[in-house]
């Protein structure tokens, strides 16, 4: 075992084992239980991820209706600053994420506090994807456009 591979720690995720065949070192994702053989310098990608999410359409959203507004026409710049308006108020602790996305989200998952469920890479529109999965559990994104408008994600599990 070279010196390398037992100094800095490792990335929050993986863990260090040795094969029992070739007595080589290699690298298991404790989430995804994948396997590889290069030291890695990244957190374990998780495989899959639960999130919340609160999205205000606007009059370019790919669908700009919800069960709050039959036809929404606000624009892309109004729907950005009422988002804005609802992170202030999560982060400074004046109202709670499920309570605004429950009230103001215009996606059906504001029935459930905006929760999404667990999903994998692949499932959600991509700048979507590309944020949730940056985020910590218990972390709060910065507002994320995709097609369906703009959204704030809070990583649940
Ligand atoms: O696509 C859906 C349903 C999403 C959902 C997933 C899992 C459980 C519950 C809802 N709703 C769209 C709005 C929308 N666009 C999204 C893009 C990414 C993630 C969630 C999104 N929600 C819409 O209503 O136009």
């Amino acid at each position: 075992m070279s010196s390398q591979e037992n100094e800095a720690p490792l990335p929050e995720g993986w863990e260090m084992r040795t094969s029992r065949s070739t007595g080589m070192t290699y690298f298991l994702n404790m989430y995804t239980k994948k396997s590889q053989w290069e030291r890695p310098e990244a957190p374990a990608d998780p495989g899959e991820i639960r999130c919340s999410h609160l999205l205000v359409k606007h009059a370019e959203s790919r669908r700009p209706s919800s069960w709050r507004e039959e036809n929404i026409t606000r624009t892309k710049e109004e729907a950005l600053e009422l988002l804005k308006g609802y992170r202030k108020q999560i982060v400074a602790n004046d109202a709670t994420f499920t309570d605004l996305a429950s009230k103001y989200s215009d996606c059906s998952s504001a029935k459930r506090g905006g929760d999404l469920g667990l999903f994998g890479r692949g499932q959600m529109q991509a700048p979507f994807e590309e944020e949730a999965f940056k985020l910590k559990v218990g972390q709060l994104s910065r507002p994320v456009e995709t097609d369906s408008g703009v959204h704030i994600i809070l990583r649940t599990a």
